[in-house]
């Protein structure tokens, strides 16, 4: 990206609405919209005022409000103009046309918020919050989302980085004394420096399973024996008939799935054919699948028919996943003898008993909103968790050639990696490739 250029795109959805919102950033960002207005009055200061844009012949395009931002108070820290249009397709697709024509060029995915980083505007846990923020699915993710475009993360590692900076300069003043072997309190005192910031990598990293299922959902299988109710589950909680139900073992064939918010935790549902012994080949290679869902499920709901015996009713096996609920479907039809699963929840989804406990069993389990760590609540994601590794493993061999008393540099040597690998996190060392990665996710005037 040439950060001389003057960039262009729509902000708002494409669609039909009452108005859209076209971005232009860059040094030439005034000179393309008041040439797109065909005059030179100038624009205000963060204040809008009422203009036309014109075709190249001095047509009418359109009637907009412009905001000027001049630099460097803006969102990308650059001259942004901000053109709002009536809303149609056709009037914002000319209108950008126009704005195109003028001196601008369209803005790649995320190239806005790149452009803002790139500016220190914003750090690189910052920027990928603003994507969170986009696609949060739930209140959870979106206070989540929040938490980080505030900088916690950031922060955080920041003040990490200049711990290991002085315990990296504290190492240094002794290579320059190569003569001297470390003295025994001075190392120790290395240690626990070095111990401590591990620590606090450790907790961050702790978060890293909190984290993905803010942003993904807690995976979530529904299993069971065939004609248990999985499908009249999943539908209920849904509070739609998602799912086909029928009175007929083996209707469900393949694993469906959707996205729930059950007390604000999001939810990944599925649900799955029936565990039995196959009937046919397509009947097998579901339940091929159901095995494999399980297996990497984050919370398990095993569904039985409770009017059953248990020996007729229990899946005969299933993975052990460390969250799951034995739920006592059609409790309407009266409980047979035998059932005494501990923690069972009793529902019935013809009516409806049983499914506020339930949703309250599921909350409870997902033990999502005490991802505390400090201050903020954080909760990284998959490149932190990525990054955050790296560190650890650094700080290890740190901590290890101390103690072995090796050669100080060689402890110097593993803490500048930590140092770096610590501050890919929030972008603060060379950063080029994974710009890349980042922003190509966003979508076009982000
Ligand atoms: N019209 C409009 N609405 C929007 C945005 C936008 O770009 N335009 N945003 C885009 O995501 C979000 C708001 N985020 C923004 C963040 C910073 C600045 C900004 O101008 N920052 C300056 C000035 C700060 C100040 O006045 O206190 C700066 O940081 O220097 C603007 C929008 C959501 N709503
Ligand atoms: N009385 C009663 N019937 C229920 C209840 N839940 C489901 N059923 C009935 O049980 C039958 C099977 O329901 P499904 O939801 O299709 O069962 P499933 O577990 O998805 O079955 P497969 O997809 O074949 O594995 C249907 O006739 C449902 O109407 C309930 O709570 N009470
Ligand atoms: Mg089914």
């Amino acid at each position: 990206m040439a950060a001389g250029e003057t960039i262009a795109a729509l902000a708002t959805a494409g669609g039909t609405g009452a108005v859209a919102l076209i971005r232009v950033s860059g040094p030439d960002a005034g000179a393309v919209v008041s040439k797109a207005c065909d005059e030179d009055r100038p624009f205000p200061d963060r204040r809008a005022v009422l203009r036309t844009i014109r075709t190249a012949d001095g047509g009418v395009l359109d009637q907009v409000l412009v905001t000027r931002f001049e630099a460097p108070r803006s969102y990308t820290g650059e001259e942004v103009v901000e053109v709002a249009t009536h809303g149609g397709r056709l009037v914002t697709r000319r209108v950008l046309e126009r704005l195109l024509e003028c001196g601008s060029r369209s803005a790649a995915p995320g190239e806005f918020t790149e452009r803002a980083f790139l500016n220190g505007k914003l750090d690189l846990t910052q920027a990928e919050a603003v994507m969170d923020l986009i696609s949060a699915q739930s209140d959870l993710a979106l206070r989540a989302a929040h938490e980080q475009l505030e900088g916690g993360i950031g922060r955080r590692t920041d003040e990490l980085r200049q711990d290991l900076i002085g315990t990296v300069a504290q190492l240094e003043a002794w290579i320059d004394f190569p003569e001297e072997d470390i003295d025994p309190e001075t190392g120790e005192a290395l240690v626990a420096r070095i111990r401590a910031v591990r620590e606090q990598v450790g907790a961050l990293l702790s978060t890293a399973d909190q984290g993905r299922i803010l942003r993904e959902g807690l995976r979530t299988v529904i299993c069971g024996r065939p004609n248990a109710g999985k499908s009249s589950l999943m539908n209920a909680l849904l509070g739609s008939d998602r799912a086909i139900v029928s009175e007929t073992a083996g209707t469900t064939r393949d694993t469906i799935e959707e996205l729930l918010v059950v007390d604000g935790v999001p939810l990944r549902m599925i649900d799955t054919a029936g565990l039995r012994a196959a009937g046919d080949v397509i009947e097998e290679e579901g339940i091929r699948r159901t095995m494999k869902e399980a297996g990497r499920a984050d919370l398990l709901l095993i569904v039985v028919d409770g009017s059953l015996p248990p020996a007729e009713a229990m899946p005969a096996d299933l993975p052990s996943v460390s969250r799951s609920i034995v739920i006592l479907n059609k409790a309407d039809l009266g409980e047979a003898a035998g059932w005494d699963v501990p923690d069972a929840v009793r529902v019935s989804c013809t009516d409806g008993r049983g499914l506020e406990d339930l949703r309250h069993r599921i909350r409870e389990l997902a033990d999502l909103g005490e991802a505390d760590w400090g201050e903020h609540s954080v909760a990284i994601n998959a490149r932190h968790r990525d990054c955050l590794t790296r560190t650890a493993a650094s700080l290890d061999a740190a901590e290890g050639a101390l103690l072995e008393g090796a050669d100080p540099e060689i402890t110097a040597l593993s803490l500048r990696e930590s140092l770096d690998y610590l501050g890919e996190v929030a972008g603060r060392v060379d950063t080029e490739e994974i710009l890349g990665s980042i922003f190509s996710q966003f979508c076009i005037g982000k």
